[in-house]
C-alpha cells in the first residue's frame, strides 16, 4: 500500500528528475556554447526583471562589454554587437528574419499594421505600396517641406514667447513633441494636420500620446497572456480617446492632399475590399505613434546637448550657426555640418536604442561564427552598435566632426554601423521625413538663436527606456532662447 510519505517522495523524485532533464537539455543546447553569464543558460528571469525595471538596454550593453560581440541573454535569446550580425538578421533576403510576437503589442484598433505584421511575406507588399509616400523625392516636394518649415516657425515663435514671459524659459520637451506631431500629421493628413504649438486642443493630443508609462503592464501581458484580465483590472490600460477620435475622424475625411499618406491608403482601401475594417485608421495611428516621440525625443536630447554650459557644446553650436548663416539659400540636405550634428545626435541618442527582436528561421543559422537553432530570438541594439570604440573613437563624446573625417573609409564604416533607423526591408519607413523635420527645425533655431540651459532646468535627462523606445526621464527640458546677430564669434 502507498503511504502519503511514499507519495511525497514520488512527487519530489518527479520534480527532481524533471529539473535534471531541463538542466541537461540546457547544457546540451547549442546556445550553451555561446559567451554569456552561466545563469542565462538556465533562466530568462534576470532579463525579464531588467525589462520590467527599464534596465534591459544597459544590462545588454554591459554584457557585451564583458563578454564581447555575441552574448546569450536567456536560454532562447542572443544579442549581437557587430554590423555583420545586423546584416544577417535584418537584411538577409531583403527583409531579414521574421519579427517575434513581441510586436503584437503594437497593434492598433485590434488590427495589425506595417510595423506589427510579423511574417515577411505579408509585410512586403504593403511596404512597397506605401514606399513612395516616404521616398525622399516625395518628402522634398515644396508642399511637404513648406508645411514642416511653417511648423518649425511656430515652434520658434512659441519658444521666444515663453522666454519673454516671467518664467524666462521654454520647455522644449513639450514644444518639440508638438512640432513632431504637427510635422507627421501634415504628412499623414494634410490639410487636416494638427497645430499643437498654437492650438491647445492639439497640445492635449500630444500630451496624451507622449506622457504615458505602460511598460510593466505591456511586458506582463506579453509574457503571461493569461494575466491580461488581471493586469487590466489592477492597472487599467491607458485609453487614448483624443488621438483615437482624431485618427478615426480624419482618416474618413474627403480629399486629403495628394502627397499625404491618407490619400494613398484611401485609394488602397477602395481597390481592396478585403482590407480589414480598421485598416486605414490603424495604419495612420501607427505612423502617428512612430513619428512623434522618435523625432521629438531625438531633437530634445540634441538641443539639450547643444545647450550644455561646456566649451565643446558652445563650439558645436557656434559652428552650426556659422554654417547656417553663411548658407541661407542652400538646401538643408547640402549642409555638411548640420548633417554631421544630426548624425551624431542619432548616434548618441537613438530614440529606439534597444534590441529589435527577430526569430532565427527554421533550420537554424550561423551568426558571428556560432550556429543557433531555428526559433531562437536574436537581435542587435543601436545603443551598443553606436558605442564600438574601433568604429567610433571616444564613443561617449558628442563629436559631429567624426562624420566629416578626411579618412573617407572610416566615415563609410561609421555609416555602416549606424543603426538608429535599423536596416533592411523592416527599417524605418519615415526616415527621410524624420531627417527633413530635424534639419528644418535645427536650421530655424540655430540660424537665429543661441540656446542655453535655464537655471530652472533641474529635470533628469537620463534616458528612461519604454517598451522599445526611450525618452528623457523627467520629460522636461527648460532652455533659454536668445536671438543673436549673424556674427556670433567662435568662443
Ligand atoms: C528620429 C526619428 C525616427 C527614428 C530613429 C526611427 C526609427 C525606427 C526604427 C529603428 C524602426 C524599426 C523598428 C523595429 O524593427 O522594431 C522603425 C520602423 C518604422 N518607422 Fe521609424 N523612426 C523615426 C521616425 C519615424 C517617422 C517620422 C515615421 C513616420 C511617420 C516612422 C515610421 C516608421 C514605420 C511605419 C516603421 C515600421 C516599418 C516596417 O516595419 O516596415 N518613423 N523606425
Amino acid at each position: 500500500m502507498i503511504t502519503p510519505y511514499t507519495l511525497r517522495l514520488l512527487a519530489y523524485a518527479v520534480v527532481i528528475v524533471g529539473l535534471i532533464k531541463i538542466i541537461i537539455a540546457r547544457l546540451q543546447s547549442p546556445l550553451a556554447k555561446l559567451p554569456g553569464p552561466k545563469y542565462t543558460s538556465f533562466t530568462s528571469l534576470v532579463l525579464k526583471y531588467k525589462e520590467l525595471t527599464h534596465g534591459r538596454r544597459v544590462y545588454v550593453h554591459d554584457l557585451h562589454q564583458k563578454y564581447g560581440p555575441v552574448v546569450r541573454l536567456s536560454p532562447n535569446e542572443v544579442s549581437y554587437a557587430t554590423v555583420d550580425a545586423a546584416k544577417e538578421i535584418y537584411l538577409s533576403g531583403g527583409s531579414g528574419y521574421d519579427k517575434t510576437p513581441f510586436y503584437t503589442l503594437f497593434t492598433q484598433f485590434g488590427t495589425r499594421t506595417l510595423f506589427s505584421t510579423l511574417p515577411r511575406a505579408d509585410h512586403s507588399y504593403m511596404k512597397r505600396y506605401l514606399a513612395d509616400r516616404y521616398a525622399n523625392t516625395n518628402i522634398m516636394k515644396p508642399e511637404v517641406l513648406n508645411g514642416i518649415s511653417n511648423h518649425a516657425k511656430d515652434f520658434l515663435n512659441k519658444c521666444m514667447e515663453k522666454c519673454s514671459s516671467p518664467d524666462g524659459f521654454a520647455d522644449v520637451y513639450v514644444h518639440l513633441h508638438c512640432f513632431a506631431l504637427d510635422g507627421v500629421t501634415h504628412h499623414l493628413f494634410h490639410p487636416y494636420g494638427t497645430h499643437a504649438n498654437v492650438n491647445d486642443k492639439d497640445l492635449r493630443l500630444m500630451q496624451e500620446l507622449s506622457y504615458h508609462d505602460s511598460l510593466a503592464s505591456n511586458y506582463i501581458i506579453y509574457y503571461v497572456p493569461a494575466l491580461t484580465k488581471l493586469v487590466a483590472y489592477l492597472s487599467p490600460p491607458k485609453l487614448s480617446p483624443l488621438s483615437n477620435e482624431y485618427v478615426l475622424k480624419t482618416s474618413a475625411a474627403k480629399d486629403p492632399s495628394a502627397h499625404s499618406l491618407l490619400s494613398k491608403l484611401q485609394s488602397h482601401a477602395k481597390a481592396t475590399p478585403s482590407m480589414p475594417p480598421y485598416g486605414v485608421p490603424a495604419e495612420c495611428k501607427d505612423h502617428l505613434a512612430a513619428g512623434v516621440d522618435t523625432t521629438g525625443d531625438t531633437l530634445c536630447f540634441l538641443m539639450y546637448q547643444l545647450s550644455l554650459p561646456t566649451p565643446a557644446s558652445t563650439r558645436v553650436q557656434s559652428l552650426l550657426h556659422q554654417e547656417l548663416v553663411q548658407n541661407p539659400t542652400v538646401p538643408f540636405d547640402q549642409l555638411p555640418y548640420l548633417d554631421a550634428v544630426v548624425k551624431e545626435g542619432l548616434r548618441c541618442f537613438p530614440p529606439i536604442p534597444m534590441s529589435l527582436p527577430r526569430f532565427v528561421p527554421d533550420g537554424g543559422s550561423t551568426i558571428e561564427g556560432y550556429w543557433v537553432p531555428g526559433g531562437t530570438i536574436v537581435s542587435c541594439q543601436a545603443w551598443t552598435l553606436h558605442k564600438d570604440p574601433n568604429v567610433f573613437p571616444q564613443p561617449l563624446e558628442f563629436i559631429p566632426e567624426r562624420w566629416l573625417d578626411e579618412d573617407k573609409e572610416a566615415v563609410t564604416e561609421r555609416n555602416r554601423w549606424s543603426f538608429a533607423f535599423s536596416v533592411g526591408g523592416r527599417g524605418c519607413l519615415g526616415r527621410h521625413l524624420a531627417i527633413a523635420e530635424m534639419k528644418t527645425l535645427l536650421r530655424e533655431v540655430y540660424s537665429q538663436c543661441r540656446t542655453t540651459l535655464s537655471p530652472h532646468m533641474t529635470g533628469d535627462m537620463q534616458m528612461e527606456d519604454q517598451i522599445i523606445a526611450t525618452r528623457p526621464k523627467d520629460q522636461t527640458c527648460k532652455l533659454v532662447f536668445e536671438k543673436i546677430g549673424q556674427t556670433w564669434a567662435l568662443q
